[in-house]
């Protein structure tokens, strides 16, 4: 797999789309996936069976699958569960990522027990982290690939609402002897280069490249705000 060599430096491409986004179709995603293979990305991170199964039939790039489920009493959504790995591999992915944070898993499972399956289904892991202080925890229950993906906004970030780039470096120094993935907030080429800088091996990014709907908001939102700047000295006149 291209990101499993050292120092791959790629950049993969997260295709997905909420459920409130007109994007959200499988087809849609696998021209994403298309376009960010042709691009020169090295892989594909995927939401569900239907796409995963959808970007698996038109790409050749490894997919690192996810399914995302909300299940009552646990705060865990991305891949909480040994069923969810499954519909991860049944689809097709090589990779799967799942919540390695340290909260309570539906059903009991642990993060561990949940590894161990992956494994067993022949997919390699990304353990999704909200700091770099549960890496240890990923590392024991034998994850492949330490990744940034849960690592809330705050004043670490390299500005509001971009990367934190720190926790990256602080995973990388502590010599955990896995290839440290960035996600989370990256969109801007600059902020490639700092997590290479840094010590990634890969950077994943979402919204920047194949979130339209949500890019396309964020203009009229701009735009909607400095034609209300304008309205308060307007009605003087
Ligand atoms: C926190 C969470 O649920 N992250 C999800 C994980 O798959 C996706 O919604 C993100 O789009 C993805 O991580 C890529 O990040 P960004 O879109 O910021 O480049």
């Amino acid at each position: 797999m291209p990101f499993n060599e050292p120092g791959a430096h790629g950049v993969v491409i997260s295709c997905q789309a909420p459920e409130s986004s007109p994007l959200r179709d499988s087809h849609v995603m696998a021209r994403l996936a298309l376009a960010a293979q042709k691009a020169g990305a090295v892989g594909i991170r995927a939401e569900g069976g239907a796409d995963i199964a959808a970007i698996r039939a038109v790409c050749s790039l490894p997919v690192i699958g996810i399914r995302k489920h909300w299940y009552a009493g646990s705060d865990v959504y991305i891949t909480p569960t040994k069923a969810d790995v499954d519909t991860v591999a049944d689809a097709g992915a090589e990779l799967v990522a799942l919540d390695a944070t340290p909260r309570p898993r539906p059903g009991g499972e642990t993060l561990a027990e949940v590894v161990a399956h992956a494994k067993r289904r022949g997919l390699k892991v990304m353990a999704d982290l909200s700091g770099s202080e549960e890496a240890k925890g990923a590392v024991d229950a034998g994850v492949d690939y330490l990744g940034t993906t849960l690592v809330p906004a705050s004043a670490e970030d390299v500005r509001p609402g971009g990367p934190n780039v720190a926790v990256i470096r602080r995973l990388v120094e502590a010599n955990w002897g896995l290839p440290v993935i960035a996600e989370g907030r990256f969109a801007t080429p600059g902020d490639i280069v700092a997590a290479f800088g840094a010590g990634a091996a890969v950077v994943v990014v979402g919204r920047a490249v194949t979130d339209a709907y949500a890019l396309a908001g964020d203009m009229v939102r701009a735009a909607n705000e400095f034609r209300e700047s304008l309205v308060g000295p307007r009605r003087l006149v």
